[in-house]
């Protein structure tokens, strides 16, 4: 049994330890998993009603500081769509995915893998996706193997299917126990142009397989989404697709409870998307209701505004919650503008598990309604379904309703724009290499579709085929041929053989999606025409030293004044780790260290929100014992409230006879935070205190660097507490004292 990988949180994935010996890997399971729910989840100061256990190790989002940093998991599982054509630089952005609570890790295939008779071997470099090939599988299902011991839940591994090479790399991912595929032989018809006799007969094969392995099967209707010219047409089209494929995988063999749709709300706004979309998702719940759902974000309107992309992806996790979700797609908000990097699939995970966690118990309060037009669109999208097939029937069934273009035509049918896809029964790729079986025909393989003629060999083999060759890959692994690589100048070694800098002498640049690419993304607001705004930001990044620089999304803030332009370059240099001068981490002292000092000599401090500012949580929370502030170590602090002028400030400092003054300085407009820092220090010169009283400055726009050059003594940043101020204290009053 292979032995998984360790991994420590906070050392980086040792690619070649995956590397090694992956010839003798074996999957440490088949099959799907789903998430485990908890009724009545205590986490926190809340009782949760719709989520699953939580994770071992995980990133919470920014505020859950507030909430004693709980990190909810719904119950959907959640998919993490990986494609940089670099397995290598994959594994580390699905451990980063899986850290944000993606527990469904989709691989992308390069361009084309569906036309390859055949599978590919080794470790090639991909377009938009990976080849996928058994030794990139491996790699990646063992990676997921320490990964998912790491974040504390089982993760599920998947990729596609379909194409003219289906049943061999369904064989391939039974052997290697990947848990998820796509598989749909419209999918090969509309889309990939492979002959549909071909397909049909293959998806046989192929499902049968992936049901022996318990793959979690996930359809292809959601392109019709995406190839439509107007997608909300095609709504009684998906409901046909989906039950074409979900009755076909069914009565070849797989569970239903395996058999996914993949359901995509077919617009987005401006469209008035929830009123078109919702309907839809009811009834094809109350169609498929034994089913799967599997539902996926909207990317065919989705363009280049990370943004955008995301209110869109809120809008159908709320059609998610009101309906059903098994699994929910995360597609990266930057899938509209390029190849998704790491940031955006973290970003799309986060943003499901954030609207998720914000929805918890929500149908307990919402319910959709039971009349209207909900009810009426949904029965409506039903009937015009019905329509669809029976329109298919009376063209003579599925093969001849293709060759008449049925599919993806944009009139929402029975109404017809006649720019459908038609696809030749006899045409396309693989065409006529359909061979009837012999009457003898006999295969010693495990979950074979058809018929099998072993009896003629061995009456008690009729179950078990491969008994006949004494087992095969399936029972057999140490049977699979494991072909390390094929190509000498394309594949894994001599891509890292470039990136070892960056692992082994460390060297650092910033990275979109491979290692050392160096990509930067820089955000302007450019006071020019989006013309003007486009060609200034390419200058300024030539003249910062950018290199490639390419403006990838432009957005109006007025036609004349004012573009926001996002565009990436590549940074030229690297930086050497060891060459940082790093501060150390400010040192808390212990409670008792901290009381112990106040008692052996007391302080007195004066503390207020200065300038024109009305902020004042962040500084209670530093003071009141009830947020662990200073006073619970006898400190004797005098607030002065809100919006005190420096003058006040320092005027009671005298007044009292402070040991120190805190300031609190939350708005940072026109750096009016530090210039108030520099008018404390400098009124206390004035008034001839500055040698004997200590200045503190906090918010959660300072930079404590910025902050001393302003005459502060400390100062304290955005997530600092009352022990980190009074450590200060105490320190910066045992250095005055030796003076
Ligand atoms: C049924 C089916 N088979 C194969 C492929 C891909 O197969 P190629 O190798 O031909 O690109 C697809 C494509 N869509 C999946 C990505 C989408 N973002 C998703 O999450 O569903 C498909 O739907």
């Amino acid at each position: 049994m292979t032995e998984t990988i360790k991994l420590d949180k906070n050392k980086k994935l040792d690619i070649n330890e995956i590397l090694t010996d992956l010839e003798n890997y074996r999957p440490k399971r088949r099959g799907w998993v789903w998430r485990t729910p908890v009724p009545n989840y205590q986490l926190h100061k809340f009782e949760y009603h719709d989520m699953a256990e939580s994770l071992k190790q995980s990133v919470p989002l920014p505020s859950a500081k507030y909430f004693g940093n709980i990190d909810p998991q719904g119950t959907s599982s959640i998919t993490t769509e990986i494609a940089s054509g670099r397995f290598e630089d994959d594994i580390r952005r699905m451990r980063m995915a899986a850290w944000h609570g993606a527990d469904h890790i989709m691989v992308i295939r390069t361009a084309g893998q569906s036309h390859f008779e055949g599978l590919i071997e080794g470790t090639p470099q991909g377009i938009g996706g990976i080849p996928i090939t058994r030794k990139q599988v491996r790699a990646q299902r063992k990676a997921l193997d320490a990964i998912e011991e790491e974040v504390g839940r089982p993760i599920n591994y998947h990729s596609y299917v379909s194409g003219i090479a289906g049943p061999e790399v369904a064989v391939m991912f039974a052997e290697e126990g990947v848990n998820g595929a796509h598989q749909d032989p419209q999918y090969n018809v509309l889309y990939r142009n492979i002959n549909m006799v071909r397909s049909f007969i293959d998806a046989c094969e192929s499902k049968k397989v992936m049901a022996w392995a318990g793959i979690a099967q996930i359809d292809g209707a959601h392109n019709a989404n995406a190839t439509a010219r107007e997608a909300w047409k095609v709504m009684p089209e998906l409901m046909v697709q989906h039950a074409l494929n979900s009755v076909f995988s069914y009565k070849v063999g797989m569970a239903k409870s395996d058999i996914c749709l993949s359901t995509v709300p077919p617009t987005a706004p401006p469209a008035p998307s929830m009123f078109l979309d919702l309907p839809y998702a009811v009834a094809l719940r109350e169609f498929f209701s034994e089913y799967r759902m599997r539902a996926q974000q909207n990317t065919k309107y989705m363009e280049a505004s990370t943004r955008e992309a995301t209110v869109t992806h809120v809008l159908n996790l709320l059609i998610s919650k009101l309906t059903s979700a098994d699994i929910q797609s995360t597609i990266t908000p930057d899938e509209g503008r390029n190849v998704p990097w790491h940031i955006y699939n973290v970003e799309a995970c986060d943003t499901a598990k954030q609207v998720f966690q914000g929805l918890d118990g929500f149908n307990q309060m919402v319910e959709l309604k039971e009349d209207g037009p909900l009810r009426e669109q949904a029965r409506e999208i039903k009937e015009r379904s019905v329509l669809f097939l029976e329109g298919m029937i009376e063209a003579g069934g599925y093969f001849q309703s293709v060759e008449d273009a049925f599919f993806v035509d944009s009139g929402n049918y029975p109404e017809r724009n006649g720019d459908g896809i038609s696809r030749k029964i006899n045409g396309g790729v693989g065409a006529d290499t359909i061979y009837k079986r012999d009457e003898d025909y006999m295969a010693p393989v495990t979950a074979h579709f058809g018929y099998n003629n072993v009896a003629q060999y061995d009456e008690s083999a009729i179950d078990d085929p491969a008994k006949l060759i004494g087992g095969s890959t399936f029972e057999k692994p140490e049977k699979i041929i494991f072909i390390d690589e094929l190509d000498e100048n394309d594949n894994v070694n001599l891509r890292l053989e470039e990136t070892k800098e960056f692992r082994e002498e460390g060297l650092i640049k910033p990275e979109a999606e491979w290692q050392g690419d160096g990509t930067v993304l820089m955000t302007f607001m450019i006071p020019e025409s989006s013309r003007v705004a486009e060609f200034a930001a390419l200058e300024m990044g030539k003249k910062m030293g950018l290199e490639d620089c390419e403006v990838i999304n432009k957005e109006v803030m007025q036609a004349a004044e004012g573009t926001r332009i996002e565009m990436k370059g590549r940074m030229p240099f690297s930086i050497k780790k060891d060459s940082l001068i790093i501060p150390e981490e400010p040192v808390v002292m212990s409670d008792d260290e901290i009381r112990e000092d106040i008692k052996r000599k007391k302080m007195v401090i004066v503390a207020g929100t200065v300038g024109e500012d009305e902020h004042s949580v962040g500084l209670r929370e530093i003071i009141d014992i009830k947020h662990g502030g200073i006073e619970r170590f006898g400190i004797e602090v005098h607030y002065l409230g809100t919006s005190v002028p420096v003058e006040k400030l320092v005027d009671a400092a005298i007044e009292l006879n402070a040991d120190a003054m805190l300031a609190s300085t939350i708005i940072s407009h026109d750096d009016i935070h530090y210039k108030n820092m520099q008018r404390i220090n400098d009124l206390a010169i004035e008034k001839g205190i500055r040698e004997k009283i200590m200045i503190m400055a906090g918010g959660t726009q300072v930079i404590p660097e910025i902050a001393v050059k302003h005459g502060m003594d400390a100062a304290f940043g955005r997530g600092s507490n009352g022990s980190n101020v009074a450590t200060a204290l105490v320190e910066r009053r045992r250095e005055m004292e030796k003076k």
